[in-house]
C-alpha cells in the first residue's frame, strides 16, 4: 500500500454463482478520502464491500489496504444477549482498537445517543437503535478504513446527520470510507463508483 493509501482495487473481477457481477474494476481511496458505491439492485455493491473487507475473494485482480478495516453490512450482528456496551466492547477489541476500549465504546455510544441504553440487552433495541449500535461499533473500532454497506438504512434524520458528522470527522483525522448506499448521503468530494452501468 502506498504511504497515503487506504484501499486500492486493481482490475478486480467479481464472480458470484458463476455470474460475473463486475469486471476489471480499479479505484484507490487515499487517507481522508471517500468512495460512494452506487448501482441498481444486484449490481454488486455489497459484493464490492465484502471484497474490500476480505470476506470474499476477487475472482481476478488484487486488493491492497492499510489494516485494520472496520465493516458494517446489512446483516451485521451484535450478540443479542449482551448489554449494548459489552457487545461493542467485544467488537472493539476484535477490531484491534488501540484506544482505551471502554472510553472508545462510551464515546461512540454517546455520539449516537445510546448512552442511556448501554446496559440494555441488544435484543431489546429497536431496528434503528440496533443500526446505530452497529455504527457505534465501527466508530469505536478506531480503524483507518470504514467499509459501510447501506449504513443509512433504518436511521432517522438526526442519526443520519450524526453519521455524516462522524464520517467527516473520521476523514479529517486521516481516515477513509467506502460506502455503498441507495440513500442520499452528504459525502463531500467523494469519488463515485457506478456499478451495473455500461
Ligand atoms: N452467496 C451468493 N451466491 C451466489 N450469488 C450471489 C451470492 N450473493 C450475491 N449473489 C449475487 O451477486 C449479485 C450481486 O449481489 P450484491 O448483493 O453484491 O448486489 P447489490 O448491488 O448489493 O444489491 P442490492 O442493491 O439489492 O443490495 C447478485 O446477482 C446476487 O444474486
Amino acid at each position: 500500500m502506498t504511504p497515503g493509501g487506504a484501499l486500492a482495487f486493481r482490475d478486480v473481477t467479481c464472480v458470484r454463482g458463476r455470474r460475473t457481477v463486475f469486471s476489471d474494476l480499479s479505484f484507490a481511496v487515499e487517507r481522508g478520502g471517500a468512495a460512494l458505491v452506487r448501482g441498481p439492485n444486484g449490481a454488486g455493491k455489497s459484493s464490492l464491500i465484502r471484497i474490500a473487507a476480505g470476506l470474499l475473494e476477487p475472482f481476478e485482480g488484487t486488493v491492497a489496504y492499510t489494516p485494520p478495516r472496520a465493516l458494517i453490512t446489512e446483516d451485521s450482528a451484535l450478540d443479542s444477549e449482551l448489554p449494548v456496551a459489552r457487545a461493542l466492547g467485544f467488537w472493539a477489541s476484535l477490531d484491534d482498537s488501540d484506544r482505551d476500549r471502554h472510553r472508545a465504546v462510551a464515546d461512540a455510544l454517546a455520539a449516537f445517543g445510546l448512552s442511556d441504553l448501554a446496559h440494555v440487552p441488544v435484543r431489546l433495541l429497536s431496528t434503528g437503535q440496533r443500526r446505530r449500535a452497529c455504527l457505534a461499533r465501527v466508530v469505536a473500532a478506531d480503524a483507518p478504513t470504514w467499509l459501510l454497506d447501506e449504513p443509512a438504512n433504518g436511521l432517522d434524520s438526526a442519526s443520519l446527520a450524526t453519521l455524516e458528522t462522524l464520517i467527516a470527522r473520521h476523514r479529517k483525522a486521516g481516515g477513509a470510507v467506502v460506502i455503498a448506499t441507495h440513500l442520499p448521503l452528504d459525502l463531500p468530494r467523494a469519488q463515485q463508483i457506478a456499478l451495473g452501468e455500461g
